[in-house]
């Protein structure tokens, strides 16, 4: 058989989602399976959830007297997203594809980027279509709560779909990206060794298998009964080093890591957070109130990690990484979260009202992900010991105003000497 640099097989990816940060990175990973011919397959599969749009008068595609048109068509013809990243010139080896189970055939990399509230029906539809031994990255700023378990999406991706599913999250705000403005990102992968002594055939869905747990990756309780197949023969290896091919641009900086708690919980958590930072800043109450929100906000951030994912959970990564603090400053100076927020207290209007007229169909992800923490700290009994996020949930329920924000994160117990006996630990 004919070898591509070595490999037999190249990787096939496929990006499921289409909104402002799913197009976004679409645009990267197509230039980069384009760069990279021996590793990955020329086109990169877009899943876009169709609907029909306008080309606004803003777009250079826009021709008066158009009527409505599938927005994969108007992607495929002119490569622009017009909806949700309008202005921006997608890659041509990117295809919009409306079916879920097409865009995924043969992808042995799958990049999930949705909103956080669809995944789970979207893994529902995928189990089964993908093939069984696809790793994936998911780029979703979320946590998967039920009841009183918390779970990272990408644990629970991987758990749905039987596979590995690594976590990509960052100070990112998708327009500055897809406008090629420098940022870095960080990617946690860190898939546990799997047995390469019995290969998978090509095609085969019989493979080798390996159980997360029991290499010490994760929790059993975490892990479920996730049985990892091998890569089969031919394919690159989807190390540190190929996975950063994938992603890294010369505007978008890639750091790897191993910790896919923390990427994804940065991530997750900092929307709470620009919600706060967006209600005082709202008030009028200038930058040092947001600093301050951002203090606590980074404290609380830690303090989850540590209690709920111990395993793994690196505080480093919080402050050394893009996905930590740098997020949490970028989200809190321009992020969606908090721009909605500042203009619900400076309008008096629901943050949900403010969501419907500014942002064109893009999903806040940070006042879902504030009442679902609040469920998950309620049902633990844990409420007080985070008094930012819960301070969040009570303004957005209407139980309290962002007025009140000062007293209800004011810990008395949080006094000089308590700071110095965590200072020794
Ligand atoms: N936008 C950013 O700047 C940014 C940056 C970094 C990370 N993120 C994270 O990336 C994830 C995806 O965000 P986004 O900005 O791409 O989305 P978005 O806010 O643009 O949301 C719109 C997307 O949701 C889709 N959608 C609507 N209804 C749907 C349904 N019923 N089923 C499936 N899809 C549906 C739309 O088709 C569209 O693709 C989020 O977790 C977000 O926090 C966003
Ligand atoms: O616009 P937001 O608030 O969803 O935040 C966007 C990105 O997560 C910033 O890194």
């Amino acid at each position: 058989m004919a070898t591509l640099g070595g490999h037999a097989r190249r990787h096939k990816v496929a990006v499921i989602g289409s909104g402002n940060w799913g197009s976004a990175i679409a645009k990267i990973v197509a230039e980069n399976t384009r760069q990279n011919p021996k590793l990955f397959e020329q086109d990169v599969q877009m899943w876009v959830f169709e609907e029909q749009v306008m080309i606004p008068k803003e777009s250079k595609n826009y021709r008066p007297g158009s009527t409505p048109q599938k927005l994969t068509d108007v992607i495929n013809k002119h490569h622009e997203n017009v909806k949700y990243l309008a202005g921006i010139d997608l890659p041509t080896n990117l295809i919009a594809n409306p079916s879920l189970e097409d865009s995924v055939r043969d992808a042995s990399i799958l990049i999930f980027n949705l909103p956080h509230q669809f995944i789970a029906k979207t893994c529902e539809q995928l189990r089964g279509k993908i093939l069984p031994f696809a790793r994936g990255v998911s780029c979703i700023k979320g946590v998967d709560v039920t009841r009183d378990e918390v779970k990272l999406f990408s644990e629970s991706i991987g758990s749905k779909l039987g596979i590995y599913c690594g976590a990509l999250s960052g100070a990112n705000i998708a327009n500055e990206v897809a406008a090629e403005k420098w940022s870095e990102t960080t990617v946690a992968y860190d898939p546990p060794q799997v047995d390469s002594r019995h290969p998978t055939p090509l095609g085969s869905p019989s493979a080798s298998s390996t159980n997360l747990a029991a290499k010490g990756k994760t929790s059993p309780e975490r892990a479920g009964s996730i049985k990892l197949q091998a890569l089969p023969e031919g394919y690159p290896a989807l190390n540190h080093e190929n996975m950063k091919k994938l992603f890294h641009r010369p505007y978008f900086h890639v750091r790897m890591t191993t910790d896919v708690a923390g990427v994804s919980l940065g991530g997750a958590l900092k929307n709470v957070v620009a919600l706060a930072a967006g209600f005082v800043d709202g008030l009028g109450w200038g930058d040092n109130a947001k600093a301050a929100v951002m203090r606590v906000g980074i404290q609380e951030q830690v303090a989850f990690g540590r209690r709920f994912f111990p395993d793994s959970f690196q505080t480093a990564t919080m402050t050394e990484e893009s996905c930590g603090v740098a997020d949490m400053i970028t989200s809190c100076s321009g992020g969606r979260n908090f721009r909605c927020a500042k203009i619900s207290v400076q309008k008096g209007l629901s943050i949900e009202q403010v969501e419907k007229e500014q942002l064109n169909g893009q999903k806040l992800q940070g006042t879902s992900t504030a009442v679902e923490v609040n469920t998950f700290l309620k049902a633990k009994g844990m409420e007080q010991d985070f008094p930012l996020f819960t301070a969040v949930y009570n303004i957005l329920e209407g139980n309290k105003k962002p007025e009140e924000i000062p007293d209800l994160i004011l810990n008395e117990e949080d006094d000089d000497t308590k700071n110095i006996k965590r200072a020794r630990m």
